[in-house]
């Protein structure tokens, strides 16, 4: 056991999906996976093991912002041994061409965060995508006709924020979608030799104030996980 997941070693699989929602780990292991063990409820931030085609395959809640998954990416990696992670969460798109329930592969992470100018003692490291999890997961995703964007996201610490001039500033410089977690994702991975992929789908319009339900959220991203599963599992 880890500090933050109640798993033994050898439960969790060197592949792994992480939903930001613990509810959307759950939906995911019930509706994708076979032969579907619970490994954690520590603090409710569900986590699965089961198999997808066959292969194994884990499914872990992170919850929301930089210092929740940065806790368990830390704990999976380090304690687990988990190797690919991939995330699959939720965005707000700052394109108009990009549209609610559309893919975004996170090419790269901009951030507003502190944490890494402390880690990199002031400089600004450009945390990246593993490129062949980002490669298939988009050949994936335009094989199978989903609308899908490639590009940098900007991991914000604020979910609600005013400040429309810097959301200008960002879509002007062509970041595609804010979310709150994949800086620390892509350094981790980084730093501890792993790969790592972000694959969102967007949720909420910045521009157009277009939205989707909790509900939606929780239960209807197919696509994402998808795309996600196959890019993770295939040789
Ligand atoms: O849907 P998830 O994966 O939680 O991702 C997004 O949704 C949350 C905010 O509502 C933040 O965690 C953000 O990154
Ligand atoms: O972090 C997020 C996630 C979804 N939508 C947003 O506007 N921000």
């Amino acid at each position: 056991m880890s500090v933050h997941i109640g798993a033994n070693k050898g439960d969790i699989a060197e592949t792994i999906l992480l939903p930001g929602d613990p509810l959307r780990a759950k939906y995911i292991a019930e509706n994708f996976l076979e032969d579907v063990t619970c490994y954690n409820e520590v603090r409710g931030m569900y986590g699965y093991t089961g198999t997808y085609n066959g292969k194994r395959v884990s499914v872990q809640g992170t919850g929301m912002g930089i210092p929740s998954i940065s806790i368990y990416a830390q704990e999976l990696i380090e304690q687990y041994g988990v190797k690919n992670l991939i995330r699959v969460g939720s965005c707000g798109a700052l394109q108009e061409d990009i549209k609610v329930r559309d893919l975004v592969l996170a090419q790269a992470a901009s951030t507003d965060s502190g944490v890494n100018q402390r880690r990199f003692h002031g400089i600004d490291f450009a945390p990246v995508a593993d490129f062949n999890l980002l490669k298939k997961a988009h050949d994936i995703a335009t094989e199978r006709n989903f609308n899908v964007s490639v590009g940098n996201v900007y991991t914000s610490d604020n979910f609600y924020t005013e400040e429309k001039e810097l959301t200008n500033t960002l879509a002007n410089h062509d970041v595609l979608a804010v979310e709150m977690e994949t800086t620390a994702l892509y350094t981790l991975a980084a730093k501890f030799g792993v790969s790592a992929l972000t694959v969102l789908t967007v949720s909420d319009h910045i521009i157009t104030g277009e939205e989707t339900t909790s509900q939606e959220r929780q239960e209807t991203f197919n696509e994402m996980v998808e795309v996600a599963l196959n890019a993770a599992l295939s040789e």
